[in-house]
């Protein structure tokens, strides 16, 4: 059966704050309708902006948080402590204020800091005890992934331009040339990230704009950011006015 890849809905909320509530409206109904099919909730969560986004998560009713499986869309290859560490980040502005239990929070095995290419199959096999125990799809397919987007059009750790682009067989691929330090980083690749039975991207600010009309308006430029076309799930944009400003794209109301 084909798809037709997903058409973006963008979501422009006034201010920061109300892109946190709507985001958190957003995944709490997620975790639901995922949780009632099949008792978990699988999310991958990004680094950078987006831990801070999940502010008003803290407070929502009625989270089944130790229904959670907590990946990684990306992850920078250091220590879970250091400060360029996107699982520190989401430890800090989120783990330490929800009870979602350790052991459902998939961190890389730090054991191969010093061997990426194990580190990376290590992250694969995590990832395929998890899925293709309970799925027979040649990907997985989360039910949530949370994305960014980078001043230069990257989301995860896909580059404009890098091969890593063209991965089309690998869930988890690395990199030691990332062009935003640090250099050496495992980041899920496109095929993973457009199984996703629900992707959403939070840009927020004025410093996004000019991209984000690049990527929403021009999505035949091929930057990163706009390969992201779920086959079969949904997209959203959760943006604020200051980012969406030069967007042409249609606005859909939040509610
Ligand atoms: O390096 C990274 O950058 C992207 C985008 O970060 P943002 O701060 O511009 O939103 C982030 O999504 C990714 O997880 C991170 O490794």
């Amino acid at each position: 059966m084909h798809h037709s890849p997903a058409t973006p809905v963008v979501y422009s909320l006034p201010t920061v704050d109300d892109v946190k509530d709507a985001l958190a409206q957003f995944v709490v109904k997620a975790q639901h309708e995922a949780i009632e099919k099949k008792g978990r909730f699988t999310i991958a969560l990004s680094g950078g902006s987006l831990p801070k986004m999940l502010g008003k998560l803290v407070d929502a009713p009625d989270v089944q948080w130790d229904r959670w499986q907590v990946y990684y869309a990306d992850e920078r290859v250091v220590p879970l402590d250091h400060e360029d560490s996107n699982h520190a980040l989401c430890k800090k502005e989120f783990y330490d204020k929800v009870p979602i239990p350790e052991g459902n929070i998939h961190t890389i095995n730090t054991d191969y800091l010093d061997d990426i290419e194990e580190l990376r199959e290590a992250y694969e096999n995590d990832l395929i005890l998890q899925f293709a125990s309970k799925e027979t799809a040649r990907f997985p397919i989360f039910d949530l992934i949370l994305l960014g987007m980078g001043p230069d059009g990257h989301t995860c750790s896909l580059f404009p331009g890098h091969e890593l682009l063209m991965e089309e067989v690998e869930w988890v691929a690395c990199l030691e040339d990332s062009p935003k330090p640090p250099p050496k980083r495992i980041t899920l690749t496109f095929p993973v990230l457009n199984h996703a039975a629900r992707v959403a991207f939070v840009a927020t600010g004025e410093g996004k704009k000019e991209m984000l009309a690049r990527i929403l308006d021009r999505p035949e430029e091929g930057l990163p950011c706009s390969r992201v076309r779920p086959l079969v799930g949904t997209l959203s944009w959760f943006v604020d006015d200051a980012a969406a400003e030069l967007v042409a794209h249609p606005k859909s109301v939040w509610s």
